[in-house]
């Protein structure tokens, strides 16, 4: 479970001073599927950046679990990222160099209790083109390695930033299909920043922030399945 008190994070810049998180109260659930919808600017990525420690918080508490990571060191906060959270941006970030299984092995290799990869290779339906490089492949299949390699080091956690933001409709269902599979087979809490309201449709918990204050929370009683949402 993550639990966030009072969570404020003023960016500055030169004199000028950006709001950008205001006083933020939240739970996530473990295994619970989260989406973060908001307009440009309301604080959704600076949201995920501090619960995931890739940024600090200016004030407030964060805790994972028994972890308190806003207490953490830089060198531990790496250390938690590496061992419990993985991230699947709307960027694919593969390696060129690397083949499709090289790259998912990259994931593995960060992990004492990786997933094995010919397995995630069928689950993300890429196995005949393991041996294929990055540029071989469309944007679908890149994001479907993407996915692969984040769950490969098996993380309790997936944060996701517009995953589905250089994708068509049709890819866009495929990878949220397969983040559907990896919070209900695999049991990892997923969280998803979109701009895309039908991706809340999947969602356990909506939360929607405006202005870097969380302005509404839903709970969906019954989630559609990733292939059954409203495209928007
Ligand atoms: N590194 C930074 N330095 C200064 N201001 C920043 C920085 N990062 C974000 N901001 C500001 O903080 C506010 C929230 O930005 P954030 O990127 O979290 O919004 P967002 O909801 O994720 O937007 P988008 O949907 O466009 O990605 C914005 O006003 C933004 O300009």
């Amino acid at each position: 479970m993550i639990h966030i008190e009072h969570v404020n994070k003023i960016y500055k810049t030169g004199d000028v001073e950006t709001a950008a998180l205001k006083d933020i109260e939240l739970t996530i659930q473990d295994g619970a599927f989260v989406v973060i919808l908001g307009p440009s600017g309301s604080g959704k990525s600076t949201l995920l950046n501090v619960i995931s420690g890739l940024d600090t918080v200016t004030s407030g508490t964060i805790t994972f679990g028994d972890t308190v990571l806003t207490k953490l060191s830089p060198e531990q906060m790496t250390a938690f990222r590496r061992d419990h959270l993985g991230f699947i941006f709307q960027q694919y970030n593969l390696l060129q160099n690397l083949t499709v299984y090289e790259n998912i092995q990259i994931g593995a290799d960060l992990s004492d209790n990786p997933l094995p990869i010919d397995e995630l290779l069928e689950q993300v339906g890429l196995t005949a083109a393991r041996d294929k490089y990055p540029y071989q492949l469309s944007g679908g299949e890149q994001q479907r390695v993407s996915v692969a390699r984040s769950l490969a080091k098996n993380p309790s956690i997936v944060f996701c930033d517009e995953p589905t933001g250089s994708l068509d409709e049709d890819n866009s269902k495929r990878v949220l299909e397969l983040l559907e599979r990896l919070n209900k087979e695999y049991d990892k809490t997923v969280v998803v920043i979109t701009h895309n309201t039908g991706i809340s449709e999947m969602a356990d918990d909506v939360i929607k922030m405006n202005s870097g204050r969380i302005i509404e929370l839903t709970h969906n009683p019954i989630k559609r399945s990733a292939r059954d949402i409203h495209w928007g």
